[in-house]
């Protein structure tokens, strides 16, 4: 599970997040929503040990992210709009790579069937990323969080960019990630995805939690209104 105590994060005079409590238990899907700078990418990189909280901290499965940085690398997997990856390398020398960067070592066939949970077709295993899409290259960032069995996943934006079909393929993944019992926090801009896949809802609005939903009880349209009305 993921939770943040009273997380603050000053830039300068700035308050980007002011004493933020957030909560996300284990099979949990968190949609976190917000206007450009509410502090969403903010929560994201200190959870990931990337920044460091002015005050308050972060736990991930109990570890607190600001005494033991490097120990919660291995519980965690990050998937950005963009999933940097090698273009020169192909989809399964991706994989191999990142995984053995992550201490475990897969034979071809292992890489192989991750590659084909994410739902990336068998043909594009051996090609260049250089020729992925957008689409193609999320499921080869779930494949590789798969490989390292990471149990908290963060999502800056993931549909960002995807076109409808790769949305719903994404959509589905994170969906069965979290039947898995896996624990997703998702920054999005995306609020019909966010209702569709998320079990919680939480609006933020300068550094923080505005509100927090059940998403099963509303409709899109409903959320949207009370985002408009929040914001
Ligand atoms: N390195 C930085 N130095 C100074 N200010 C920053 C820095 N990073 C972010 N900020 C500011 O902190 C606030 C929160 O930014 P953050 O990127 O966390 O928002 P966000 O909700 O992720 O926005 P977006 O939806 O645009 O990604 C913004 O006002 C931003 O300008």
């Amino acid at each position: 599970m993921l939770k943040t105590v009273n997380l603050h994060k000053k830039y300068n005079e700035y308050s980007a997040l002011k004493s933020l409590n957030l909560e996300v238990g284990k099979g949990e899907i968190f949609a976190l929503l917000g206007q450009n700078g509410a502090g969403k990418s903010t929560t994201i990189n200190i959870l990931l040990g990337l920044m460091k909280a002015t005050s308050g901290d972060a736990y991930i499965n109990g570890i607190s992210v600001s005494e033991h940085p490097q120990e919660i690398k291995q519980h965690l997997a990050y998937i950005p709009e963009t999933v940097l990856l090698y273009p020169n390398l192909t989809g399964i020398e991706n994989l191999d790579f990142f995984s053995k960067i992550a201490g475990f070592n897969y034979t071809k066939s292992e890489l192989s069937e991750l590659l084909l949970r994410t739902g990336l077709q068998e043909l594009a295993h051996e090609k260049d990323l250089g020729g992925y899409s957008k689409g193609m290259r999320q499921k080869v960032g779930i494949a590789i969080a798969l490989a390292k069995d990471a149990k908290v996943l963060l999502l800056d934006e993931p549909t960002s960019g995807l076109d409808p079909i790769a949305t719903a393929d994404f959509t589905e993944i994170v969906r069965q990630l979290g039947q898995e019992g896996r624990t997703i926090l998702m920054a999005t801009h995306d609020i019909f995805n966010a209702v569709s896949v998320a079990t919680n809802i939480g609006i933020m609005k300068q550094g923080e939690l505005v509100q927090h939903l059940p998403s099963k009880s509303f409709t899109a349209e409903e959320v949207q209104d009370l985002y408009l009305k929040t914001i």
